[in-house]
């Protein structure tokens, strides 16, 4: 296997002469773009309608910095349910109706990611995330088949979280005990890793191990860093200033810091299989992938697995199934602290189904419909991930709904947006489980609430971190009430409206425990 370094060069050629002819290029493409976008061209259909935005910044002073999807968000109660606006020289395009988001997510040619410099260079076109076309398609297939074979949300992951069920539990009974507040997304984050981990890394990162804390930091820097303060994603002339101290910039210190990390797993992975990696029997996905990469480069295909890729898809399933899950979990227990009645509800039915000491099953599910819908409820009303992931058009003068959407432009399903649709919602504010209740009070299922996006770039891990959401929630719910501390109580606007990074994040708080 390459060095990182080595990896990470390949994808950074430069010289003075080429910053020159592409700071020249940009700036030709640019002004061609912005004459004919105000121009009316005849022959184009035009942008979708948008702000028009400050010469150089386009719509950058406008936007919360801390909170830009509440801005997109007026914003498309402006200009409609597609929306275009700059941020320096990037064209954000945002679809805010659910119908149209799923015209468009279905799309084949819209399942394409965005070919910034800075994602470039951190991915070099490999992985899942952000690769495209036919590698994308066939790591996806191979990632999501390896993973059901392993378990993945059946009964391997069942048993995965019920054991670290354990620890969350008796980490909650000290606290209550001794009438500790705390911060509670560092036992989720604990459990989710240890499943994922298991499952692409054929290990876990126990308590007190200081591999557990970087992966725990790690997490933490990755996805409460903010995209757009990445200078050159919105101003690419910028990155032969940035690459030249790599260490200045945050997010792409974290990748490569993961990176390098995921590398050494990588490594020993490498050493536990020895020579016979033919006759080797895979326990995770990691395992697979080395296999898979034997027999590619047996048939002369030095590409398809080569270390950059291996690399990006473990490092890339191991990151996204850790946070997202524990911070679901984390903004579930925040909106029981402030909806005490609707705890009280949850537990009630909890106590009617789950009888004695026994613990929630995924059999249970189709009996605690108010449970289902508590949860439903909060995956809506926090979009955790407000603005999905940027998706673009791949073919050439591509119009949607009689707009123009250049290959350039990123396109962002606003789940936010849709999750707050008036037409949709009947209370698109207010915490209201019963969006996802019939009348009868049996469950409605999800409906028209896309917390995991949909379509052909739909999450890879949504049905993972629904059984762990449910399986986690649902245990803790049965054992423990749950308030918040008092100094925090007056806070509950700040706590809940928090900030965006790549996740929402909420405001800070301590919970207190106290079992039932
Ligand atoms: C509650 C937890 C989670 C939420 C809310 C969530 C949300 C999302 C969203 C909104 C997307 C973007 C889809 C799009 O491009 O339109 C996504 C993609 C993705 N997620 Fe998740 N996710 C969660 C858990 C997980 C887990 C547990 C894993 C790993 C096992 C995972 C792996 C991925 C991957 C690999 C993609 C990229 C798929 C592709 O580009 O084809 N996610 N997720």
């Amino acid at each position: 296997m390459q060095r990182l370094s080595d990896l990470l060069s390949q994808q950074q050629p430069g010289t003075l002469a080429t910053l020159a002819a592409t700071t020249a290029a940009a700036a030709g493409t640019l002004w061609l773009v912005r004459a004919w976008s105000t121009s009316g061209s005849r022959q184009k259909p035009p942008l979708p309608p948008g702000p028009r935005g400050w010469p150089l910044l386009g719509s950058l002073p406008n936007m919360d910095p801390k909170r830009s999807h509440e801005s997109v968000l007026e914003l498309c109660k402006t200009f409609g349910p597609i929306i275009s606006y700059r941020l320096g020289s990037q064209l954000f395009i945002v679809i805010n109706d659910y119908d149209l988001a799923k015209e468009l997510l279905d799309d084949e040619n819209f399942t394409g990611r965005s070919r910034s410099v800075v994602i470039q260079r951190q991915t070099g076109g490999c992985g899942l995330l952000f690769s495209e076309g036919s590698l994308w398609k066939q790591h996806r297939r191979l990632a999501l088949k390896t993973l059901r074979d392993f378990g993945f949300a059946k009964d391997r992951s069942v048993e995965m979280v019920n054991i670290q069920l354990d620890d969350i539990l008796t980490d909650l009974r000290d606290a209550s005990e001794s009438a500790r507040p705390l911060n509670i997304l560092d036992a989720f984050t604990e459990a989710t890793n240890a499943v994922i981990a298991t499952l692409t890394l054929g290990r876990q990162f126990r308590r007190g191990d200081p591999e557990l804390e970087f992966v725990r930091t790690a997490a933490r820097r990755l996805f409460t860093g903010r995209p757009l303060q990445n200078l050159p994603f919105l101003f690419p002339w910028t990155d032969y200033i940035v690459r030249l101290f790599p260490t200045s910039n945050e997010l792409n210190l974290v990748n490569m810091e993961i990176l390098e990390f995921i590398q050494r797993q990588v490594q020993e992975r490498l050493k536990l299989m020895g020579a016979d990696i033919e006759g080797f029997e895979p326990e995770c996905l990691c395992d697979v992938y080395i296999k898979e990469r034997q027999k590619a480069e047996a048939a002369g295909d030095f590409e398809s697995f080569k270390d950059m890729q291996v690399l990006r898809v473990v490092m890339e399933l191991f990151m996204a199934g850790t946070d997202t899950t524990a911070r679901s979990l984390e903004w579930l227990l925040l909106y029981m602290t402030f909806e005490q009645d609707w705890q009280s509800r949850v537990q009630a039915e909890l106590d009617r189904v789950i009888d004695g000491e026994r613990r929630p099953s995924m059999r249970d599910r189709d009996q605690l419909p108010l449970t289902c819908a508590v949860i439903e409820e909060t995956y809506r009303i926090v979009s955790l991930t407000p603005f999905a992931l940027f998706h673009r058009a791949t073919q050439q003068d591509t119009v949607f709904h009689g707009y123009s959407f250049p290959t350039d432009a990123l396109v962002f399903p606003f789940t936010y947006g849709m999750s707050r649709d008036p037409k949709v919602w009947a209370r698109p504010n207010e915490f209201h489980p019963e969006h996802f209740l019939r009348p009868d009070g049996s469950f409605a299922g999800s409906g028209k609430n896309i917390p995991f996006s949909m379509g052909r770039r739909v999450c890879v891990g949504e049905s993972l971190g629904r059984m762990e959401v449910f399986l986690i929630f649902s245990a803790v719910m049965k054992l423990f009430k749950v308030r918040m501390a008092d100094e925090y109580l007056s806070k509950r606007e700040d706590i809940l409206r928090g900030s965006l990074g790549i996740l929402r994040i909420p405001g800070d708080y301590r919970l207190l425990f106290e079992a039932r």
